[in-house]
């Protein structure tokens, strides 16, 4: 699970460094070994050129006889080869455990794929290394990265590969089309790490044409793997098949193929949510509304006297407040330092288990209070912020959310919406409220989206966003559907407490109206 969250990615590059010191020793050895195998040629072609045809000197005659009874064969049969290269692999095989599995990556093409899709990328200009939109190119480029950096066509392969494993011709057609134009490029030039070749990536090409009913595509692609590959006979065969459906329909084959994403049953709200987290500095897409204002806040309460919170009411109903510098830089990383070693691949509530799903790519870490000071401190911040009661089981432990490659959180709600969810373990009721805390910003991507309240609110690192997730009466409000955009850039964390309704009876009583 290394692609689901960045903590994971970097302990990949530790392990990467790790094999490249191995990799570097063994260069260094066979180079010395090399070079002391020509040592033993120079020397063996000067002495036996000196020799000439006469053996004359009865010691020269004697080497002779040494090196052909000796020398030659403890060169021959040296082990320092197989030594060497023995250990590499002993090196790689240490290793081993902590490397990406296939699920990785596979999780981690399909992280590009949607990004490709959330953000609207060209996959063209991805492989570039570009993040340009497929549709406004004229519109600046998403995420610029610092260094120049592309994809080879064999990466370009990869990810071609995992979609048409997927039967997902939609998203393999672009990236096989990129990989063919990069290999055809460097044919004859074969790399020791390439795992596909010009011939797979024409023939997955191929076949995805003829799945998405491009006939003619998928024949001449076939054609040209032929011209690389005559003796293959399953191609021939599909050239004859092809021939024969274009003549039995005429005009067919030419036909572009107009091809569906894949479609995600959850995710009918697709259109307004990726355009919010499109909105990628900006924030409310729709009109401005009145009420929203910035206020230092106290609520009465000692505690904040001398350091009032900082909140900026961001939209009314549903009421979102994004309290400011609401955590320190030295706080935010204290938690991220406790969470790390605890954090494991996040679950959501489905009907009464918890479950791993593609929908939610992060891990997370459930913190009690008395593990640190400072989440003690936070807690009793926390509680002076909301005026709720935060003591277990009326509030549950705070979760802290690391994201992965492409990491998200396609639109949920916090609270339960079936009677038989895990949430009601707790025997406190549904999750009444959400504060959640930026413990870091996001270089590109990663913004809170509230579908139905129309507005994208990018990671302020520090600050805290508070809503309620449902009405007075008790009954889910359906305004609070909300998404953590993937992350497209950048280390994205932030850190959940959930309120139950259970405690808060005098803290947030019924109103007057029974939707309030
Ligand atoms: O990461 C985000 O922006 C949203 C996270 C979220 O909604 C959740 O963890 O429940
Ligand atoms: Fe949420």
């Amino acid at each position: 699970e290394t692609y689901t969250s960045m903590l994971s990615i970097h302990q990949a590059l530790a392990t990467e460094r790790e094999l490249l010191q191995g990799l570097h020793t063994y260069l260094e050895e066979e180079t010395r070994r090399l070079s002391d195998l020509r040592r033993f040629f120079t020397k063996i072609q000067t002495l036996h050129q000196e020799l000439g045809t006469s053996v004359a000197n009865p010691l020269s005659a004697y080497t002779l006889i040494k090196r052909l009874q000796s020398d030659w064969l403890n060169v021959v049969y040296s082990t320092e080869a197989n030594n060497n290269l023995r250990a590499l692999k002993v090196a790689y095989q240490r290793l081993e455990e902590d490397l990406p599995a296939y699920e990785d990556l596979e999780g981690a093409a399909r992280a590009v794929m949607r990004l490709e899709d959330v953000y609207a990328l060209s996959v063209k200009e991805l492989a570039k290394g570009r993040f340009r939109r497929s549709t406004n190119a004229h519109l600046p480029d998403v995420y610029s990265p610092g260094h120049d950096f592309s994809l080879s066509a064999d990466d370009c392969f990869h990810i071609g590969k995992v979609a048409y494993d997927m039967e997902d011709y939609y998203h393999s057609i672009p990236w096989l089309e990129e990989a063919v134009t990069l290999f055809r490029v460097s044919y004859g030039n074969w790399n020791t790490e390439d795992e596909g070749s010009l011939e797979d990536a024409l023939d997955h090409l191929a076949f995805s044409y003829f799945k998405a009913g491009n006939i003619s595509q998928a024949l001449s692609l076939s054609q040209e793997f032929l011209h690389y590959d005559p003796s293959n006979k399953r191609v021939a065969r599909n050239i004859q098949k092809y021939e024969k459906l274009l003549t039995a329909h005429p005009g067919r084959g030419n036909r572009a193929p107009v091809l569906q994403r894949p479609n995600v049953t959850h995710l009918e709200t697709r259109d307004v949510y990726e355009a919010l987290c499109q909105t990628l500095d900006s924030q409310s897409t729709g009109s401005h509304q009145p009420g929203l204002h910035c206020s230092y806040e106290t609520h009465g309460d000692p505690f904040l006297l001398l350091q009032p919170l900082k909140r900026e009411m961001l939209h009314r109903q549903p009421d979102l407040a994004l309290y400011h510098h609401f955590v320190s830089d030295g706080e935010a990383e204290k938690i991220k330092a406790l969470a790390a070693p605890w954090l494991q691949r996040s679950v959501v509530a489905s009907g009464e288990k918890q479950q791993k799903v593609d929908y939610r790519i992060s891990k997370s870490a459930w913190l009690k209070d008395t593990l640190d000071p400072v989440l003690v401190a936070l807690d009793r911040r926390i509680a002076a912020l909301t005026g709720l009661n935060i003591h277990p089981p009326f509030a549950e432990y705070l979760q802290v959310v690391n994201y992965g490659l492409g990491g998200h959180y396609e639109p949920h709600f916090d609270h339960a919406t079936s009677r038989k969810s895990p949430l009601y373990r707790m025997k406190s009721g549904n999750r009444i409220a959400t504060l959640m805390i930026y413990l870091s910003s996001v270089e590109a991507g990663g913004s809170t989206a509230f579908i139905h309240a129309n507005i994208s609110v990018p990671a302020v690192k520090n600050a805290a966003l508070f809503w309620w997730n449902l009405h007075r009466n008790g009954r889910g409000n359906e305004d609070t559907l909300h998404a953590g955009c993937p992350v497209l850039a950048g280390d994205k964390w932030v850190a959940n407490k959930w309120f139950h309704e259970y405690g808060q009876e005098f803290r947030r009583p019924c109103g007057v109206h029974p939707e309030d």
